[in-house]
């Protein structure tokens, strides 16, 4: 079902949808309702996001959680494992384990920030998975999941219906929603932005109109879908930067049918409207926005997702590349697949880099000289998908990443030998 944040309704099974109500004395066939809030209550209506699910069973019919027994790399904030370093990291892609190894235990965490019980900042993790989820399920009761595939595709069965997510396309998984990853064409790596703050939502467009960049019918949800099975199901879930265990009875995927404005979608980065300039000058990357998670200070993200698509580049008299700079706020990197133009080697796909807060970047020097040299005819950046987390606080590397030999030693180097500039004494 097309739309971004939309009220959907549907059902797997005609007539399971209550009509005119949410909760009949009598729901059909004996379903339970229950409702799933992404939102306070009271949040204004613009924001309020909830949805309603008629089941087989209510979630509430399970077992204690108990500890999960390999609690592996996934971190949570705050990040305090290691003194945060002012200096830019930059690591080789994961590598995906020999053996069988799923989604859940595949993840591993790089950075964070703000505090997962105050609902404030965002975790960057990525998976590296070789195995099915099999009768399991996960949640995330400390945020929203925004999956990035790189390698891989994931299809994911959701309470709310089934979506396949391939490389070049984005997942939104709601807080508290249970989801099994299946794998179906071989290993598959990614990254995760857990989000601890506001939802996600598209950003404003501003004097760019009513149309561009993501546009809202681009994103799908799945239609209602549900699993009648009564064997065993363990549910891990994370709660408090902790990992929880439970065993149910049953399949948790048994919603016969749904309806409300919070719900897993799924996005197509190819299909993004890219908008840039067509005069001078390279404009803020915030022009390529997909999602953004507002703070409470207008225009200061918790957390912005941003992409580097296909693209013509045609500015006149220009240094086409990202330029040097220093940022307020903090930036994790990855790479979908291709080359980046700020980066001549180095950044793979599956890679990564972080550029903490006032932290120099930019292009590496191979890029610079290359820009610099090269005729301003129309170009088009072809075959490349990078992406950006952009968050307000400085993301803290955890002791995994500050240590794991993925980290290029010698990063520094690649802005260590620019000429002098030589102006006239
Ligand atoms: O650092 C980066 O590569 C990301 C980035 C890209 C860009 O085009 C402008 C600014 C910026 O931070
Ligand atoms: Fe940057």
């Amino acid at each position: 079902m097309p739309g971004f944040g939309n009220h959907f309704a549907s059902e797997a099974v005609a007539g399971a949808l209550p009509v005119g109500r949410n909760s009949p004395q009598k729901v059909p066939y004996g379903l339970y309702a229950e409702q799933l809030s992404g939102t306070a209550f009271t949040a204004p209506r613009a924001e309020n996001r909830r949805s309603w699910l008629y089941r087989l069973r209510p979630t509430a019919n399970h077992p204690p959680f108990r500890p999960y027994a390999r609690p592996g790399l996934i971190r949570s904030a705050p990040f305090d494992e290691v003194p945060p370093s002012p200096n830019r990291l930059r690591w080789d892609a994961l590598p995906l384990p020999a053996d069988p190894v799923d989604f859940i235990d595949g993840l591993v965490t790089y950075a964070g920030n703000g505090d997962v019980g105050a609902g404030t900042g965002l975790a960057i993790h990525a998976y590296a998975a070789t195995a099915s989820m099999v009768d399991r399920a996960f949640f995330d009761a400390d945020g929203e999941l925004l999956i990035v595939p790189q390698q891989g595709t994931l299809r994911l069965v959701t309470e709310l219906g089934v979506m396949t997510v391939a490389p070049q396309s984005i997942a939104l998984i709601p807080r508290g929603m249970r989801f099994r990853v299946e794998l179906i064409d071989g290993p598959a790596r990614g990254y995760v932005c857990e989000n601890y703050g506001a939802l996600f939502r598209l950003p404003d467009l501003g004097p760019i109109g009513s149309n561009g960049l993501a546009n809202p019918r681009d994103f799908e949800t799945p239609v209602a879908a549900f699993e009648d099975e009564d064997r065993p199901h363990e549910i891990v879930q994370k709660f408090q930067g902790g990992l929880w265990t439970t065993t149910l009875d049953h399949s948790p995927f048994d919603v016969v049918a749904w309806h409300g404005n919070l719900a897993p979608c799924r996005y197509d980065l190819t299909r993004f409207n890219t908008i840039n300039t067509v005069s001078f000058d390279h404009p803020d990357p915030s022009i390529f926005t997909v999602l953004t998670s507002p703070s409470d200070t207008p225009g200061t993200a918790n957390c912005d997702f941003v992409i580097f698509p296909p693209r013509w580049m045609v500015a006149e008299d220009t240094f086409r590349p990202p330029w040097f700079h220093r940022n307020v706020m903090s930036e994790f990197m990855g790479l979908i697949h291709g080359s980046y133009d700020a980066k001549e080697g180095g950044f793979i796909p599956g890679g990564a880099s972080l550029h903490n807060q006032m932290s120099g970047h930019g292009p590496d020097q191979a890029s610079y000289e290359k820009a610099v040299a090269a005729p301003l005819a129309p170009h088009k950046i072809e075959r490349t998908m990078a992406f950006m987390f952009e968050s307000r606080n400085v993301l803290r590397p955890t002791r995994w990443a500050s240590e794991t030999p993925l980290a290029q030693p010698d990063y520094d180097h690649v802005w260590s030998n620019f000429t002098k500039g030589n102006p006239p004494q």
